[in-house]
């Protein structure tokens, strides 16, 4: 009896940072997963361990549920349908729990992802036995979502398996929640994001949860419908940076100079929506397209000068907005930026010679680039084992 989620990463087309004070931010989901398989052990196997298998990272935690029990205090007013934070007691315990593992020196950012497990498993399920087993597409720490797209498929993973949620065991296949199932795998991720950000927006889980394009601000998402095609070229700088510091470094900069900051959020808000509107606006022939890529390209530049102001460029990123602007091409960083991946809107006339090109100066650089589809589904399930 097992079940398996995937949720999509996603890139931040405006607004990421500002979105945490309140502005406006545009997303959308990319077609790279993070699957999580999650199924308990029949009475006859006997096993009474909660096992988290990081399969690309070739890691294995486990422990016993009776170890689970004495560490964790009372969980007795944790319900599954109202997601509520770990309290910091909660909080302490779990970390317990986690340096009970070796977590090797260059990996050591999973362990908030590892305590993100062991509060949402807890909190679902309580101390009971069951195996979990991660695999991922998505570049871990990138600015691609991969913190939220993992808290998304753990939470549907976990409340598939819940008495909470009513679903087609038979159904073959991936299939979606209905509209309240989503909502709650969408909040209960966003406890998960909270241990890994520290203070998330909630713009990550939301769209890795509903897929498709998306506006949001102060935790209100809009759809986004479109029959633009948007083709970004997507480079991994391959410089690793934490989500939770750059966050923080942005609120400490907005305490030292509230008013310059708060001029910045407003001007990111109004990007978000302009950006919105032209990529909303019906697309009628080759010269709309063109006029209408030229007005983003615009806008994530300006937008990027904007991340500047913020503190979270860097040496990388600038390297690869400088190549990409040598063949005319607009670039922004996207995530938490200090490196991580950046985007390049590739217009639709451009010519194929001409992103060989780029891309060959940026990967000679040490760079990755690659394109994903934008705009797509949200998480899903499949069940498996089942009659
Ligand atoms: N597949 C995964 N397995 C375990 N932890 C994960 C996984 N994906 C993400 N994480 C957690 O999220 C962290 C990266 O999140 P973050 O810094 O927000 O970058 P991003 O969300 O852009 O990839 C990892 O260090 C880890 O703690
Ligand atoms: C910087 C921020 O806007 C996006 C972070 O995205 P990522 O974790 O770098 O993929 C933070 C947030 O909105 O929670
Ligand atoms: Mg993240």
């Amino acid at each position: 009896m097992e079940v398996r989620a995937r949720a999509p990463g996603k890139i931040i087309l405006a607004g990421e940072h500002a979105v945490v004070h309140g502005s406006t931010a545009m997303a959308a989901a990319i077609d790279l997963y993070t699957y999580v398989s999650l199924g308990f052990p029949t009475p006859n196997e006997n096993d009474d361990t909660l096992k988290l298998h990081l399969k690309d990272m070739d890691l294995e935690f486990s422990w016993p549920v009776g170890k689970i029990k004495e560490v964790i205090p009372d969980l007795g007013s944790v319900t599954v349908s109202s997601p509520t934070p770990c309290s910091l007691e909660i909080a302490r315990a779990i970390s317990i729990l986690v340096e009970e593992h070796k977590i090797p020196e260059a990996k050591v950012g999973l362990a908030s992802g590892v305590s993100a497990f062991l509060w949402l498993y807890t909190a679902i399920h309580g101390c009971k036995p069951a195996k979990a087993v991660v695999t991922s597409e998505l570049p871990l720490g990138s600015g691609l979502g991969s913190s939220a797209a993992f808290c998304v498929a753990l939470s549907a993973a976990l409340l598939a398996l819940s008495d909470s949620v009513n679903l087609d065991f038979s159904h073959q296949g991936w299939q979606v929640f209905g509209e309240s199932e989503l909502e709650l795998v969408n909040k209960w991720a966003l406890e998960g994001e909270k241990i890994i950000h520290g203070k998330p927006s909630g713009i990550d889980n939301t769209v890795s949860t509903y897929g498709n394009m998306i506006k949001f601000r102060s935790g209100e998402l809009t759809r986004i419908n479109t029959n633009m095609p948007l083709k970004m070229l997507i480079t991994n700088t391959k410089v690793g940076r934490n989500t939770k510091a750059l966050v923080a470094g942005v609120s400490e900069r907005t305490l030292r100079h509230p008013s310059a900051m708060s001029s910045v959020f407003n001007a990111v808000d109004s990007i978000s929506n302009e950006m919105a509107s032209v990529i909303q606006a019906p697309v009628s022939d080759d010269l709309a397209i063109t006029e209408k890529e030229e007005k983003l390209e615009e806008l994530m530049e300006m937008n990027q000068g904007l991340l500047l102001c913020m503190g979270v460029s860097h040496a990388s990123i600038e390297t690869v907005l400088r190549t990409t602007l040598k063949y005319k091409l607009s670039s922004k960083l996207t995530g938490a930026g200090g490196g991580g991946c950046v985007l390049t809107l590739l217009p639709t006339l451009l010519s194929g010679s001409v992103v060989d090109k780029v891309v060959s100066e940026l990967e000679s650089n040490g760079f990755q680039c690659f394109t994903a589809g934008i705009g797509g589904n949200g998480m899903e399930i499949s069940f498996t084992g089942f009659s």
